[in-house]
């Protein structure tokens, strides 16, 4: 599935593949990143996250298929794109006896793009954008694993970028980095950047994405809006009332199955599931009034990317953030 509005895209793949000897990493990957969008990149661990990420940013060569990123064809110009691409992979290495500003300004100088006129003003910049300008005199070894992950982020925002690619950024962080990690990148989108994020966390890609993509073992099984993703799937609607026998009319009425909640004389009401493609909750709810169904509850479940994704997959995602 893709958005349903065209928009430009940031990154765009087709039949994009990775084949270590035995192993097909990524499988016929069709990506499409649209342009401001925070983008979660979904999936468990080894389903070919990091490995599309480096084909993306020209650090492994895909076996076969092709990549769009920003507009340019990579690798061929990746010499022309790469400046307007921020990255955090693997986390890049700092030195742990420099402070975080001398880290920044190393790193910055090995960019060939990066004026040196304007660099401390551009480490200050990107340490304040990240909230570390309290501790940008401080060695690097002092920091903890949030400030050190905010620091690479930092690194990928030394020059303006139209696209940021971050590889797991809140990997090994504790729920205060994890939460420090994640409104950073929120930020960042308010200014229009496109983000593109992996995480194994459906949490954290709910928190933050405007869209996201699944893979499940090197194959893409999902990519749009969060809202879209949560559409497509299937809900379960449980009404409480005294008129179980009015609401299980109501309900086969719609096309639903319905069945009676509770046991023997303790029926409390009924319930039914909604595919995809059935009624909306608002209808159902509508309906059960209009026939003078007394209402004590309304309740609909199941519309969590959770369960979207498991249908999906056949896999669990982790849920903790
Ligand atoms: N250099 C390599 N040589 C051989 N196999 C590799 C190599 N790199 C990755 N793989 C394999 O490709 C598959 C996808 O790995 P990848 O690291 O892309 O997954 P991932 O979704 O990023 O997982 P993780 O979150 O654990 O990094 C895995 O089965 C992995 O073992």
């Amino acid at each position: 599935m893709t958005s349903a509005a065209p928009a430009p895209l940031a990154i765009e793949t087709t039949g994009l593949t990775k084949r270590f000897s035995k192993q097909l990493a990524v499988q016929g990957l069709d990506l499409a990143v649209p342009r401001g969008s925070v983008f979660g990149f979904l999936g468990p661990n080894g389903s070919g996250k990091t490995t599309t990420i480096r084909m993306l940013l020209g650090l492994t060569r895909a076996t076969s298929g092709d990549i769009r990123l920003l507009d340019g064809d990579m690798p061929g110009q990746l010499a022309a794109v790469l400046p307007r691409v921020g990255a955090l992979v693997e986390g890049p290495a700092f030195y742990p006896f420099l402070t975080g500003r001398q880290n920044l300004h190393r790193l910055d100088t090995a960019d060939r793009s990066a004026p040196t006129a304007t660099r401390s003003e551009r480490v200050a910049a990107a340490l304040d954008r990240v909230g570390l300008s309290h501790a940008a005199d401080k060695k690097a070894h002092a920091y903890s694993l949030g400030m050190k992950q905010r620091l690479g982020i930092a690194n990928a925002l030394l020059m303006p970028r139209d696209l940021l690619v971050l590889d797991e950024p809140s990997n090994g962080l504790d729920p205060q980095g994890t939460r420090e990690v994640r409104s950073l990148i929120g930020s960042l989108a308010d200014d229009g950047t496109t983000v593109f994020v992996s995480s194994h966390l459906l949490s954290e890609i709910e928190q933050m994405c405007s869209h996201a993509a699944v893979m499940s073992a090197g194959r893409l099984v999902t990519q749009g809006t969060l809202e879209e993703l949560r559409a497509a799937g299937r809900q379960r609607v449980s009404v409480t009332t005294p008129d179980v026998d009015a609401a299980l009319g109501v309900l086969g009425r719609l096309g639903l199955d319905p069945e009676p909640r509770g046991h023997g004389e303790h029926v409390t009401g009924v319930a039914a599931d909604v595919p995809a493609d059935g009624p909306a909750a608002e209808i159902v709810a509508k309906a059960l009034v209009d026939a003078g169904v007394r209402l004590r509850g309304f309740e609909v479940a199941g519309a969590s990317l959770e369960d979207r994704f498991v249908d999906l997959t056949g896999e669990g995602f982790d849920v903790a953030g």
